[in-house]
This record gives C-alpha cells, sequence and structure tokens, in this order.
C-alpha cells in the first residue's frame, strides 16, 4: 500500500495521485499533489463517505488544484494537494490514521498537512504518532481563518463605505471553521445568522456568541449583508446567486461556487465575491509560515489577504472580470515565474 517519491514526481507537470489502502485498518485513502513548482505540497486532509474511489479522486484533484491557488496567491513558499478518507462503518480511525501517518512521513516533508472536513482532532493525533508533517492544532489554525475571512468581510464592508460593527452576516456551518469566524465577527459587533444541519453545535455557538439560529435548508437566502459559507463546496450554485439577498459572498468553505460560471453571475449581479482561495487562507499561511517558511509572524501574510480581497473586487469592477478569474491570473503568473529558468 506504500507509494515511492518517485510514483509522485511527474516531470510533465501533470497532478500527481496516489490511492493508499491499509485492509486491517480499513483505510481508503488518496492524495493527490497538484503543483510543486513553489515548494512542498499543502493541503488538509478530508474525511467523507464517498460513493467510490472516482468520486474520491475528483474532490481531492479540485481541492488540490485550489490549494495551489491559495498558496500562490497568500505569497507561501509551497504548492498544493490534498488527502481524502474514506469514511466508512469498517473505518478502526484510530489506526488508519496512525497508517496514512506513515505513508505520509515516507514522503518526507514533499506533502504538509492538517484538518479538513470531517477529519476530528483525534484523528489528527493519531495521526502524528508517526507522521512529522501534520498539523494538529487545530484551533489555532481555525482561528486563522477566521482572521483572515474578517480581514476579506472587511474589505467588503470597506467597498460599501461600512465597518464590521452593525453588519449582518449569515454563516453556514458551526464547526471547526464557522465556530471560529462567528467568534471573531461577534467580537467585532456583527450581527449574526448561524446555521447547521446538526443543531446541537448551531445552538451552542449561538449561546456562545449571542447569534441568531437561522434554518440551515435557506440560510444562503437569509436576509443579510454579507454571506458566509463555512460548511461545504458547492453551495452557491447559479440559483443562489440569482436569488441571494447578500451584497457580498466571503467565506471558507472551498470550492465553494458549484459551477465556474457562477462567479459571472455574481459579478453580474454587483454582489462582491472574494473567492475562497483568498479568504480561507489563513491556515495554510499559519502552518507553512511556521513549518517551512520559519517565519516568526505570519500575521502579515493573514493581513495582506485582507489587501488582496480589496484589490481584486476593485480590479474586477474596473474591468467587468470576474474576481475568481483575475485571482486566477494571479496565482497562474506567480506560478509561471517560479517555473522560468
Ligand atoms: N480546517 C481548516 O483548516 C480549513 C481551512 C480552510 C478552509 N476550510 C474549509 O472550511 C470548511 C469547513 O471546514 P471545518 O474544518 O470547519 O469542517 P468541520 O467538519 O469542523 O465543520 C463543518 C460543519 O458544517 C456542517 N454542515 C455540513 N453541511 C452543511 C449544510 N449544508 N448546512 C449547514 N451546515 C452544514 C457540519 O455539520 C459541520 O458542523 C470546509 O469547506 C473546509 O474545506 C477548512
Amino acid at each position: 500500500m506504500s507509494a515511492t517519491i518517485s510514483d509522485l514526481l511527474d516531470p510533465a507537470g501533470a497532478a500527481r495521485c496516489v490511492l493508499w489502502r491499509d485492509p486491517p485498518s480499513g483505510l481508503s485513502a488518496v492524495l493527490v499533489i497538484d503543483d510543486l513548482s513553489l515548494g512542498p505540497a499543502a493541503g488538509g486532509i478530508r474525511t467523507r463517505a464517498y460513493p467510490d474511489a472516482a468520486a474520491m479522486i475528483s474532490e481531492a484533484a479540485a481541492l488540490a488544484r485550489a490549494m495551489t491557488r491559495k498558496c500562490a496567491l497568500a505569497g507561501l513558499d509551497a504548492g498544493g494537494a490534498k488527502a481524502v478518507v474514506l469514511d466508512h462503518p469498517g473505518l478502526d480511525r484510530p489506526a488508519a490514521f496512525r497508517a496514512l501517518g506513515r505513508r505520509v512521513a515516507e514522503l518526507g516533508g514533499l506533502f504538509r498537512t492538517a484538518g479538513d472536513l470531517g477529519t476530528t482532532p483525534a484523528d489528527l493525533a493519531a495521526m502524528a504518532e508517526t507522521c512529522p508533517y501534520v498539523h494538529t492544532d487545530d484551533r489555532g489554525l481555525a482561528d486563522a481563518v477566521a482572521r483572515g475571512v474578517i480581514a476579506c468581510v472587511r474589505a467588503c464592508a470597506r467597498a460599501r463605505g461600512r465597518g464590521l460593527g452593525g453588519l449582518r452576516v449569515a454563516v453556514q456551518g458551526c464547526g471547526a471553521i464557522g465556530s471560529a469566524v462567528a467568534r471573531a465577527l461577534a467580537a467585532e459587533g456583527a450581527f449574526l445568522l448561524i446555521a447547521d444541519v446538526d443543531p446541537r453545535r448551531a445552538h451552542d455557538l449561538a449561546e456562545a456568541t449571542g447569534s441568531h439560529v437561522h434554518d440551515p435548508k435557506d440560510i444562503l437566502l437569509a436576509p443579510v449583508d454579507v454571506l458566509v459559507p463555512c460548511a461545504v463546496g458547492g453551495v452557491v450554485t447559479a440559483e443562489v446567486a440569482a436569488a441571494m439577498s447578500a451584497w457580498a459572498l466571503c467565506g471558507a468553505a472551498n470550492n465553494v461556487l458549484a459551477a465556474p460560471d457562477v462567479a459571472e453571475a455574481l459579478r453580474s449581479r454587483g454582489v462582491l465575491h472574494v473567492p475562497d482561495v483568498v479568504a480561507s487562507a489563513g491556515a495554510v499561511i499559519e502552518g507553512i509560515g511556521r513549518s517551512v517558511m520559519q517565519l516568526a509572524d505570519r500575521e502579515p501574510l493573514i493581513a495582506a489577504l485582507g489587501t488582496t480581497a480589496g484589490e481584486l473586487l476593485a480590479e474586477s469592477v474596473a474591468t467587468g472580470r470576474t474576481t475568481e478569474a483575475l485571482a486566477g491570473r494571479r496565482a497562474a503568473a506567480r506560478i509561471a515565474a517560479a517555473q522560468r529558468p
């Protein structure tokens, strides 16, 4: 069940993919390394009940591509990757994550990882027993994401001549990231509507932050100023883009647009859209900044996400292009410059 580095290094520059299985623990995992031009590949581990291996590969590949853009835009010396783990009734989680840790350790630091949707602090702790390349400080990374999201929401508010105080914000998802974002927004005096498919999580977060619990079925259409998705990807469909009340979209959920043309639907309605590859970069800045770039202070890079968001919003108005396209172009330019001999 092991991969060697040469399995992953593809001289043609195509995405590298490896499937790991460990029958004793029930582990089935896919790692996609998308790009190594700027440095080792960074990306979290997602754990979900996928229908088949093709679904695992396709989600890992899309998320790894987004990580490449995220690292390039954040000014990090890192490329993009993603690992996904199949959640199923036969999964012995501690043993499976220890086995996954052994495989990732064999790559010698080529892949740097942390948590993501569905992967728990206990999973990461088990993995860290066998692997030095996993960040287990889930709360610290989530708080770093929240600081980046706040900087980007502030950029949206500023574009409308507003501040964060009294801003009406809807947060979808009350997990690690949604909770950190809601706490940070509440501390800034925003008025919050929050929702989760797990009512207990929403209730507990509402108690802690003074927020109002909203029905998860229509949180994306809630009458607010800013929509902050922090749950699963693909939730902003063409229908949501056409019907949403919020005048800004700025969330941490990776790959939140259901299709590329949704970006144009948002732009043509005048919705300020901060791409999630910008808004959600706080965790990878914290992780790679600390472990690879040895930056004593990562806050300037996190604060710079707000500057990038403001520039993209202004450039979109000036050029009529979507912020998503403009962000993609910036990331590609930085990677191309690094690839030049
Ligand atoms: N963890 C990180 O460091 C990190 C960094 C950047 C981006 N992200 C992204 O942020 C998002 C959230 O990650 P997380 O680590 O908080 O995951 P998590 O598993 O801790 O929390 C996700 C929450 O979303 C809820 N949820 C799922 N579907 C929902 C729906 N349709 N409506 C409302 N709630 C729903 C779940 O019940 C859960 O409470 C993911 O898209 C992830 O890729 C995570």
